[in-house]
């Protein structure tokens, strides 16, 4: 063809020059249409300007101005949208959420994660013209996604992509995606774990020949989640995972942000905070909750009450106001019922962060602890450190007033018919019974001190601590944990305990059996009721344990704390 021999100086140039010159050279009318119409057609054009335009910038090896540049992006959308939302944040909302400003975020993506398009095989079936032929290199890092077999068609898919792992990053592989060949080694007669063995054992660029799914893949959730563990994970010791490795394990108390909740069994989060953008798997909560709910008969077996000791009930509160030290202490009988805590499975709870303001009321402080463990101490040292700022509730009772008594100070005096009606009122967040009379701690005691602009010291049992946890009081509960049992025979040689064993009320120096129903009771506390702890601190050396409090306390009040969603927004 004379257009070659000229050399055109570009493809295009060719392909426009070309049908001018092609009558010479082919001598039937019908075929002289037919390859006017081919060299002729408008996308054949753009093809070939397209290919121009990325020869060209293959020369230039382009690099991206910012390798961040989608994170950046999807921050920022982040942060605007917990903003209040004027015209110029929606407007730039829209502008970030479009499909253009998407694909230039997944380019800055694919070339920070180095994909390579290799040349075309040239065996390619014609049925499979929607096959892609992708390559990734592989880093020191997991490739960020899970396969699994389709029952219905034996096909290996992609299960799920983690969320800022690889995979994710390179945007091109996607969840339903059909996986064909692995650096060319068929997969169909595989089985998933074979196929991550020849992943795993892969290193550098690794080629994946898939089918790429038809499905529109559901955008990320808008605005962050984060929810606190109530239970702790570890995805190695977990039959039911799909993938140990792409597990995310955590601790009771941890702050995860949730990533996706795309499918229903498995979620992924990351842990607050953390700068490394991949997610991790972990339970859902509603899988979690299914499954515990099944093993949950064996949890409960073990009864709160361990010992033959009369429940402590609420003495700590009552006893604290009260002069007369020569009280029984452990007297008040708790509702049985009580005892046998049937609180609803603990998995996770959504939370955000809290910060108090100085107009507001300060957060109710409940103490939990078993009995002996020191708690009263730990109270009178934190009320005599301060006395204008903290306060303790006083407690009702039918008995008699004593003559050294006053009213609203040791106790509130009141009937035993009136007890009985603010019991069925629910005005009490504990209450008991003691030698024919009735004692409790009223829900209002709680507001009177916290009105007084102090910060409220309560201690209860611990399977009142729910009813505790509202909007109005946001408490903060503390565990005060005893040491190990070696620790204890050393710290507490001199200390004394008010055993209500002998019903004598006298107070005694710590046996080895207190020392051992004391640990007992800590260990059976923390497991039925740890979730609902935000603090545990060992009463080791009661200095150091004050000063750990008194420390907590000045966080509480100044510093931001993650509370149950429900407190905001209800
Ligand atoms: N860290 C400690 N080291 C040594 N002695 C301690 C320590 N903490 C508390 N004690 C002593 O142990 C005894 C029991 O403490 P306290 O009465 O405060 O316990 P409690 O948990 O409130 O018990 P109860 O529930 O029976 O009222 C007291 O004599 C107290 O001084």
């Amino acid at each position: 063809v004379p257009a070659l021999a000229q050399g055109p100086s570009s493809l295009y140039e060719l392909l426009s020059a070309l049908p001018a010159q092609l009558q010479p050279h082919v001598d039937s009318q019908e075929d002289l249409t037919f390859l006017w119409e081919m060299f002729g057609e408008k996308c054949l054009h753009s093809l070939v300007k397209i290919h121009e335009k990325l020869h060209y910038y293959e020369k230039q090896s382009p690099v991206p101005i910012l390798h961040g540049a989608a994170a950046l992006a999807n921050d920022l959308a982040e942060e605007l949208q917990n903003k209040p939302l004027s015209s110029e944040i929606r407007e730039l909302l829209k502008l970030l959420s479009k499909p253009n400003v998407k694909i230039r975020k997944t380019k800055a993506q694919k070339l920070n994660y180095d994909p390579v398009l290799p040349p075309m095989p040239e065996d390619i079936d014609d049925e499979e013209d929607s096959v892609k032929i992708i390559r990734l290199v592989k880093n020191r890092e997991p490739l960020g996604a899970t396969i699994k077999k389709d029952e219905q068609t034996g096909a290996i898919v992609v299960a799920r992509i983690m969320r800022g792992g690889a995979a994710d990053r390179s945007g091109l592989i996607h969840v339903g995606d059909e996986l064909r060949e692995v650096n060319g080694i068929p997969v169909e007669d595989k089985r998933p774990e074979e196929i991550i063995q020849i992943l795993a054992q892969s290193q550098g660029a690794i080629t994946f020949k898939i089918i790429p799914s038809i499905k529109e893949e559901t955008p990320p959730t808008e605005g962050k989640m984060f929810i606190k563990a109530l239970f702790d994970y570890d995805p190695n010791e977990d039959k039911a995972i799909p993938c140990k490795e792409a597990g995310l394990s955590f601790r009771k108390g941890d702050i995860l942000q949730i990533m996706s909740q795309d499918d229903a069994t498995w979620w992924q989060a990351k842990p607050e905070g953390d700068a490394s953008p991949r997610a991790g798997l972990i339970p859902s909560k509603h899988f979690q909750e299914r499954r515990l709910a099944l093993r949950r008969p064996e949890i409960l077996v073990q009864p709160l009450k361990v010992s033959n000791r009369k429940s402590s009930g609420f003495r700590r509160s009552f006893r604290l106001s009260r002069k007369d030290k020569k009280t029984n202490k452990s007297m008040y009988e708790c509702r049985k019922s009580d005892q046998y805590d049937t609180a609803d499975v603990p998995t996770y709870e959504e939370v955000t962060p809290y910060r108090r303001q100085n107009h507001e009321k300060y957060r109710l402080v409940v103490l939990v602890g078993p009995v002996g463990v020191g708690l009263n101490e730990l109270k009178r040292k934190l009320l005599i450190s301060d006395t204008q700022h903290y306060g303790v509730t006083v407690p009702h009772t039918t008995r008699a007033r004593r003559s050294q008594e006053s009213d609203g100070v040791e106790y509130i005096f009141i009937s035993k018919h009136l007890f009985e009606t603010d019991v069925q009122n629910n005005k009490f967040i504990e209450y008991g019974e003691y030698k024919n009379n009735y004692y409790g701690t009223s829900i209002d005691s709680v507001r009177s001190v916290l009105a007084k602009n102090k910060v409220c010291l309560l201690d209860v049992q611990p399977h009142t601590v729910k009813h505790l946890r509202t909007l109005e009081f946001k408490p903060y509960v503390i565990f005060i944990k005893p040491p190990s049992i070696e620790r204890l025979r050393e710290t507490r040689k001199n200390a004394k305990i008010v055993s209500s064993r002998d019903d004598q009320a006298a107070a005694k120096p710590f046996t080895e059996e207190d020392f051992q129903e004391m640990i007992k009771s800590a260990q059976i506390m923390e497991s039925q009721y740890g979730h609902l702890f935000d603090k545990i601190i060992i009463n080791d050396d009661l200095t150091v344990a004050f000063n750990e409090l008194k420390a907590t306390f000045d966080k509480l009040e100044t510093e931001t704390h993650w509370v149950p969603v429900s407190w905001l927004h209800s």
